[in-house]
């Protein structure tokens, strides 16, 4: 069978697993959880997700219309972005959304007016900058008041006076997201702390709000990908069951993306070249930035694995670079077994923010992407190398 590499590699077992995991830790019928959509939008992986009650976050028009495609409910679908276009806001009244995200001022006026056009009234949620340090890496902290997102937590008075004014906007919840790949728990009990205090005042204002939707960020184990597969949603949930003071009737939504994706997706990549450079040896791969922009955007590291060297060869060491035409386009150095050109590097944890962000740059040509119950990849991998697994 003609594979073409690179190509993205999805466990769906594991996926599964994740899942399952994910929904035997909810400590509370309060809880409901929404998939970031924007982590992975693969019709195969939303339909896994979908079957297994989770809702969908969306931040876009695409990502709605994609996530009712694949099956979620459009009550179940939440729509957030700083900067969304009339017609996206057209699709989400239209399709009766749960409620909508609003991250200004500004826009309430324009969700007002096309809710009027759809002749309906929408759910708002408005989206609060709680200026939250999620001691994450600077490019992914969200809930920071330097940041774009949210309506500052000094402007909500002014918010609520605002909304009051609209005919066709209804207050239902506040929402806040303070960035992603959190592994402390502390930011997330700082905003548990910052919530609470404003529940406090949005009830003095006489206003009951249905849900509390604390956005997403759990991180997951990079360094250990094969050790550590499925986070910790336990410890993640307990902080809010603990600190959070949800009242009678609300409900806790979060909108979790990449916890749920990114150890069941590798990307795998050939080796094109092994390159003797002045000072290091490189392995010149086919998959590059344009496949996992993540090493080139973040300096972030993902294990990588060479899943068909004879490892009775030895060992030497080897940077790990992409054909694209960009000094970043690093995947990162590691000592591997002696590779030589045609060998398979899986690189791991590339589920959430690795196909979503590829792109054609230097015309390239796009990664497809397989899937574990179709057992044709094993064999070809197996027929091409010696027998190997590539879960
Ligand atoms: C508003 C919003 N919700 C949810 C997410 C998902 O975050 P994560 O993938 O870290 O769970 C993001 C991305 O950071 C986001 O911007
Ligand atoms: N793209 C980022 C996460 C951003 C999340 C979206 N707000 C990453 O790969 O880590």
């Amino acid at each position: 069978m003609a594979v073409q590499t690179p190509f993205y590699y999805y466990d769906l077992a594991l996926l599964e697993n994740t899942l399952q995991a994910l929904n035997d830790a909810i400590p509370s019928s309060k809880f409901k959880v929404h998939y970031a959509v924007k982590a992975n939008a693969e019709d195969r992986i939303l339909q896994t997700i979908q079957r297994y009650g989770l809702g969908a976050d969306c931040v876009s028009g695409n990502e709605i219309t994609k996530s009712i495609a694949c099956g979620f409910n459009p009550s179940e679908i939440v729509l957030a972005g700083v900067g969304k276009s009339d017609a996206e806001l057209h699709t989400a009244i239209s399709n009766g959304i749960h409620s909508i995200n609003c991250e200004s001022i500004e826009e309430l006026e324009v969700i007002n007016e096309i809710a009027e056009q759809n002749n309906r009234v929408a759910n708002i949620s408005f989206r609060i900058n709680p200026n939250v340090d999620a001691k994450t890496h600077h490019k992914i902290t969200t809930g920071l008041s330097e940041n774009k997102f949210g309506i500052p937590i000094s402007e909500v008075s002014r918010a609520i006076a605002e909304i009051r004014k609209m005919e066709f906007l209804s207050l239902s919840g506040i929402h806040f997201h303070i960035g992603s790949q959190i592994l402390s728990m502390d930011p997330f009990i700082k905003l548990c702390n910052q919530v609470n205090t404003l529940l406090d005042e949005i009830e003095g204002e006489g206003i009951q709000l249905d849900h509390i939707n604390v956005g997403g960020g759990l991180g997951i184990d990079y360094l250990n990908p094969d050790q550590n597969p499925i986070p910790d949603f336990e410890k993640y949930f307990a902080v809010f069951h603990e600190h959070l003071n949800v009242r009678d009737g609300q409900t806790v939504h979060f909108e979790l993306g990449r916890s749920v994706v990114a150890q069941c997706g590798s990307l795998i990549t050939k080796v094109l070249y092994v390159k003797k450079g002045a000072t290091k040896n490189f392995a010149i791969v086919d998959a590059g930035m344009t496949e996992l922009i993540r090493p080139a955007l973040y300096d972030s590291y993902h294990e990588m694995e060479n899943i068909t060297a004879d490892s009775l060869l030895g060992t030497d060491n080897y940077s790990v670079v992409g054909p694209i035409c960009e000094s970043s386009d690093v995947f990162g150095e590691l000592e591997m077994p002696i590779t030589k050109r045609g060998d398979l590097i899986k690189i791991k944890s590339a589920g959430a923010y690795g196909q979503v962000l590829s792109s054609n740059y230097n015309l390239r040509d796009s990664a497809k992407a397989y899937y574990s119950d179709k057992n044709e990849l094993t064999s070809w991998v197996g027929s091409e190398k010696k027998e190997t697994s590539l879960t």
